[in-house]
């Protein structure tokens, strides 16, 4: 089976769509009465504090947790997300902070190891080769060859790959955990440009990230997390940082918000003198 765009949901329309999700570990409330949309052809990134419940809801979105309570609604109709694979099967990627490569084999083999299944029952060796290629293309991908082990690529190869493998099975929403996380600059750069490519291929992408930047470079919407519920959300072109970061931390007069807006008071300050538009 191959990722075709033709069968994927129009740009714009709701993929995935939560309401009135609830998590609870013992005496943690992890999720209460969490709501989240995501678009064909949308990345948007869920950001939030140490314990706000990103993970929980990634991992609830996944199968991995049941939720306690609400409803998960898939290309138009309520599902149960039984386990990942079942999420898989539905349409939904997810790529772990782990990426859960085999360090020992190849591309290739890493891409289909334990989804052949989704790749398509007739598959051989040459056929995976193939479609490797294909999807790597997909990314615009910078990988030297299918044919070496992952232990030879470096960080941002190896989410490329991991992302890739997301691919395999026609999914609609991937949803991605901190995958610049462990990145240098130029690597993280390499990935953003991923998560644009799999935007223009019209999947609806969930990009949980602490990094400010990556979410302001990437992301259409961003979804606020805290203690468990939604906080805030925003059109990315609408969010300053500093109203971010009061969002995420639930306080307007914290030392990272005070600090941007007299980083940004001083640089509109020297704007002016240099325009000449100071008094006296
Ligand atoms: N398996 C679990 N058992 C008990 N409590 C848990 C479990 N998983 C998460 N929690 C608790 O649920 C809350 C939400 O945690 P979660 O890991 O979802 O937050 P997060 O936003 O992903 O944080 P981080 O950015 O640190 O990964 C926390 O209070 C956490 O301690």
């Amino acid at each position: 089976m191959s990722t075709s765009v033709a069968d994927r949901a129009p740009a714009g329309e709701v993929v995935l769509s939560l309401a009135g999700v609830s998590k609870r570990f013992g005496a943690v409330q992890a999720l209460s009465d969490v709501h989240m949309d995501v678009r064909a052809g949308e990345v948007v990134a869920l950001v939030g504090d140490n314990g706000a419940g990103k993970s929980t809801l990634v991992k609830v979105i996944s199968g991995v947790y049941e939720p306690d309570g609400g409803d998960i609604t898939f290309a138009g109709r309520k599902v149960t997300v039984g386990g990942p694979s079942e999420a898989q099967a539905l349409g939904i990627a997810t790529v772990f902070q782990d990426l859960a490569l085999c360090d020992n084999l190849d591309v290739v083999a890493n891409l289909f190891l334990g989804q052949e299944q989704l790749a398509g029952p007739f598959i051989d060796e040459v056929g995976m080769e193939k479609e490797a290629w294909r999807l790597l293309k997909t990314l615009s991908a910078k990988i030297p060859s299918v044919r070496i082990p992952i232990a030879a690529l470096s960080g941002g190869q190896r989410q490329t790959v991991a992302i890739a493998r997301s691919l395999v099975g026609s999914p609609q929403v991937v949803m991605l955990d901190e995958p610049t996380a462990a990145l240098g600059v130029a690597q993280t750069a390499e990935v953003l440009n991923l998560i644009e490519r799999l935007r223009e291929t019209g999947l609806g992408v969930i990009l949980i990230s602490h990094n400010m930047a990556d979410v302001q470079a990437v992301a259409d919407r961003i979804v606020v997390l805290r203690l468990g519920k939604n906080a805030a959300e925003f059109r990315v072109e609408d969010a300053s940082t500093a109203e971010l970061v009061a969002a995420i931390t639930g306080a307007s007069d914290n030392v990272v918000a005070s600090r941007a807006s007299r980083r940004s008071a001083s640089t509109q300050t020297e704007t002016h003198i240099e325009s000449g538009e100071q008094d006296g």
